[in-house]
């Protein structure tokens, strides 16, 4: 049924932060309301922009972004281990779509959670570029995450008195992108998704599929190199649903980015570069 968004090259191997709280303009700083028109009219790539595109188009697409080696993870419950994660192996290569799926209560969110550097495993090694999250303190992980790694949940988690703009901006505030970069940055995140008509609307102003998309602009600003969506369609119907797995597949072209969800539905995982089957907190197809 999605056949208009299956993956365009299938040639490589197919293995694949706390917020601050909104804040007012202050005096003599420009309302981001206003200053959007300005963005939307320059037009030509900013330092951010070329530094960035230049790493990008020199990487090694055969080398993973994320390896996960022998990873597992328990839980203490009512004074025993629970064991969820019992030996996870696997690698995320650049630019992909990687899906993970499973039945409720399989270790899905866990191995994001891990993935994604909020949480570390009991025994086994995860490696994101350079980062050997195993070893890191959490510090160090708050730290590479908000430079390198974007989030977007089920539940779209924008802040609510904020246009889609502010929450894009904010992003790019948490992230230490210079000021400078912000304007064009948030327009053009916006434009990615779609939603260039609609910055300066609140999320109640706009509809869940809206909503999940300025999520994924918001994700996206500071030019993570891995996204990680938990059942980013979950809330969606099958329409909407099918817009964001559109703008994923957009993203990862455009951003240059690697991209891991959840999810349950079978029509989603057609769009997938590979798909990771977990089953009792094993993989079952590696
Ligand atoms: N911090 C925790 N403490 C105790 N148990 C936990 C913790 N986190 C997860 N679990 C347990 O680990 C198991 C796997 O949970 P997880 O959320 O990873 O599953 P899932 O596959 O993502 O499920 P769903 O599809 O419903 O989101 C569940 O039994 C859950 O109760």
């Amino acid at each position: 049924m999605l056949g208009w968004l299956r993956p365009k090259n299938k040639s490589l191997p197919a293995d694949g932060s706390g917020e601050e709280q909104p804040r007012a303009a202050a005096d003599g700083e420009p309302d981001a309301r206003l200053i959007h028109t300005e963005a939307i009219a320059e037009s030509s790539p900013s330092s951010f922009e070329r530094s960035f595109a230049e790493a990008e188009d020199s990487a090694d697409l055969t080398i993973p972004l994320l390896t996960v080696t022998g990873v597992e993870r328990s839980f203490p419950v009512g004074g025993q281990q629970l064991h969820v994660l019992k030996g996870i192996n696997m690698s995320l290569y650049p630019r992909k779509l990687i899906m993970l799926k499973g039945r409720s209560g399989s270790g899905k969110t866990t191995l994001l959670n891990l993935i994604g550097g909020l949480d570390q495993p009991n025994k086994g090694e995860i490696v994101f570029k350079e980062h050997p999250f195993h070893l890191c303190s959490d510090d160090q992980r708050t730290q590479i995450r908000r430079k390198e790694i974007g989030f977007i949940f089920q539940s779209f988690a924008l802040m609510p008195l904020l246009s889609a703009w502010e929450n894009v901006e904010l992003a790019l505030r948490m992230a230490d992108v210079p000021r400078s970069e912000w304007k064009q940055r948030a327009a053009h995140c916006l434009e990615l998704v779609g939603l260039s008509r609609r910055m300066h609307h609140r999320p109640f102003e706009l509809s869940g599929g809206e909503q999940q998309r300025v999520a994924i602009a918001k994700a996206i600003a500071h030019r993570p190199s891995l996204l990680l969506a938990d059942e980013p369609t979950a809330e969606l119907d099958s329409q909407m649903g099918a817009q964001v797995m559109s703008v994923f597949r957009d993203i990862i072209e455009t951003e240059k980015v690697t991209i891991c969800m959840t999810t349950h539905d079978p029509t989603i995982m057609e769009v997938a570069d590979h798909v990771f089957e977990m089953v009792d907190g094993k993989f079952i197809n590696t």
